[in-house]
């Protein structure tokens, strides 16, 4: 526990030659056999830069200050954005105003329209598993977030598969309510799942397409009118997203999509009032809005994701390899990226180390299985490490806010315990403030019901084959401790971020028979 190795990631080997990798799918990526598509993937560079619109009240509008995004991996400009900036919002806020708070449907409005989500979902879903849209979303998302082709395929299978599961009628079944029996006929109270009515979506750069587009659908699902805003580096995806959405049957007034940065964005969430904001970010911005907007707030912010490697050393191949996938893959830029292992002192023993070391070096540029890292410089990284490199011990005050600070790249600190010292560790984990994924890496039951205790980390592994990544559509993905926190995915997360409780008791009589007025009390 005093002893910590900093492992930073790994370098690129080499930098593409020229763009060939971008051929080397062979599927057929014609604008004109993607009917929603406004873009040609492929074809986006400085001499032919994609343009990204915005939408509000049912229209895609251009804007009079373009912002040019570069290419991350050559630096040319390549995507122009219609930024709305301050003197713009006042469409987005009459927009979101319109909306009553008891939403676009709810089980006594519309409820037809939770029979056309289902639809849309359907075919959404269908389209998505066409070889060349789901080529097409995961090229645009290697565009924008150089990430390997099989990670970003991940989120559009991830974005699917959650569209099929919400189809047919399985998006009235998110709105199921309950009755219990009344203290007398014709009384009888009944729970609702209730819109917020207005809401705001606001997403990150390093899932473009996965993040935004589940909780855009939760958001719709439950009633809700939302505002949607995706980083402006990554909303080519989610914008590209939106097309093929009224291609399924979204009706285009249903969300407005905006490009902003984060002040302009800020204002409208002032003057428009959303009633709920789902945020996705970082810890800084989250806690601003959180009080900017009284608490009417649920986040899935920072992750500083820890795995604990227990007692009972055995598959070392395999879990050397989960460690590099989850600390390097996406180039650390995800928000359950391994950032702190704690090793038993009987793996300390073993080749783990050297191991993970040599799975980082075979990474490589080409491929995007290591890329760049977009909010983060070499510099800033390597500064940290020789920083941490001079701190004899983990736990102390001074020293223990460094060493957990969450570093959004290809960055991991790796540390071990002798027998004795799990406590000390599990205080380690107590301490941190964001409780988002984690790891425990043992068969040991005994070991596992101790750290599991002893800890709160929303989306906990816990096995061998425990990992820190991982957020398909089949389990919770979220923070825990926290009454803010939000998750994405299942059902209950769904009910939980878009949905509010409403009960009616019904008491339609009739009067006991011979009922008089009684005594006051
Ligand atoms: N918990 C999760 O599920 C999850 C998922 C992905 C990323 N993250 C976290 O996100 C962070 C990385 O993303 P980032 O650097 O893009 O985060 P960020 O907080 O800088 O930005 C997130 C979004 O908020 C917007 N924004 C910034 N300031 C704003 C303001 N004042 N008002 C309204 N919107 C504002 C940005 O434009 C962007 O769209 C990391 O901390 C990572 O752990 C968390």
């Amino acid at each position: 526990m005093y002893r910590f190795v900093v492992c930073r990631g790994v370098t690129a080997k080499a930098r593409p030659k020229g763009l060939s990798w971008f051929g080397s799918f062979n599927l057929s990526r014609s604008i004109h056999s993607i009917p929603f598509a406004t873009v040609d993937v492929e074809e986006i560079s400085g001499s032919q830069p994609a343009e990204v619109h915005n939408l509000v009240q049912g229209k895609w509008k251009g804007s009079s200050s373009w912002n040019t995004l570069l290419d991350p991996l050559n630096g040319e400009p390549f995507i122009k954005v219609a930024e709305v900036d301050e003197a713009g919002i006042q469409p987005y806020v009459e927009s979101l105003s319109k909306c009553p708070k008891h939403g676009l449907h709810n089980p006594f409005k519309e409820p037809e329209r939770y029979l056309l989500f289902g639809d849309i979902s359907a075919k959404a879903g269908h389209m998505l598993s066409l070889p060349k849209v789901s080529d097409f979303f995961t090229r645009l998302i290697q565009r924008v977030a150089p990430k390997s082709y099989q990670q970003a395929l991940g989120e559009v299978q991830v974005t699917q598969k959650f569209l099929e599961n919400f189809s047919g009628d399985q998006v009235r079944f998110l709105a199921r309510s309950f009755g219990i029996p009344g203290n007398h006929l014709g009384q009888q109270s009944h729970g609702f799942r209730w819109p917020y009515g207005p809401v705001a979506i606001i997403t990150p750069f390093n899932f473009p397409l996965e993040i935004p587009a589940l909780q855009l659908m939760g958001a719709l699902y439950m009633g809700n009118k939302p505002i949607l805003k995706v980083d402006s580096k990554v909303s080519i995806v989610m914008e590209q997203m939106m097309r093929l959405l009224h291609y399924c049957g979204l009706p285009v007034d249903d969300v407005d999509f905006i490009n902003s940065d984060g002040k302009t964005m800020n204002k409208i969430l002032l003057e428009a009032n959303p009633r709920m904001t789902l945020f996705t970010g970082s810890s800084r911005v989250a806690d601003k809005l959180a009080v900017d907007l009284k608490g009417r707030i649920k986040l899935e912010d920072a992750g500083f994701d820890w795995k604990i490697l227990g007692p009972d050393v055995q598959e070392e191949d395999y879990v050397a390899w989960v460690c590099d996938q989850d600390a390097y893959a996406c180039s650390g830029q995800k928000c359950s990226a391994q950032s702190m292992l704690f090793m038993h002192e009987n793996w300390s023993r073993t080749s783990l180390v050297s191991k993970i070391r040599d799975l980082a070096e075979r990474r490589n540029l080409e491929d995007l299985t290591i890329g760049p890292v977009l909010t983060f410089t070499t510099e800033a990284m390597l500064e940290h490490m020789s920083k941490l490199l001079q701190i004899p011990e983990i736990l102390k005050k001074n020293t223990y806010e460094l060493v957990t600070r969450e570093i959004f790249g290809p960055f991991q600190i790796v540390t071990d315990y002798k027998r004795d010292q799990l406590p000390m560790v599990l205080d380690a984990v107590e301490r941190m403030h964001a409780h988002l994924t984690a790891a425990v890496v043992s068969n040991d039951p005994l070991f596992l019901q101790e750290v599991i205790g002893n800890t709160v980390n929303g989306t906990t592994y816990a096995g061998l084959r425990a990992r820190t990544t991982g957020a398909p559509q089949n389990h919770w993905f979220g923070p825990a401790g926290d009454p803010r926190g939000a998750g994405i995915g299942t059902p209950e997360a769904i009910k939980l971020v878009w949905s509010c409780h409403r009960e009616i008791i019904y008491d339609v009589g009739p009067l006991p028979r011979h009922w008089e007025i009684p005594p006051s009390t």
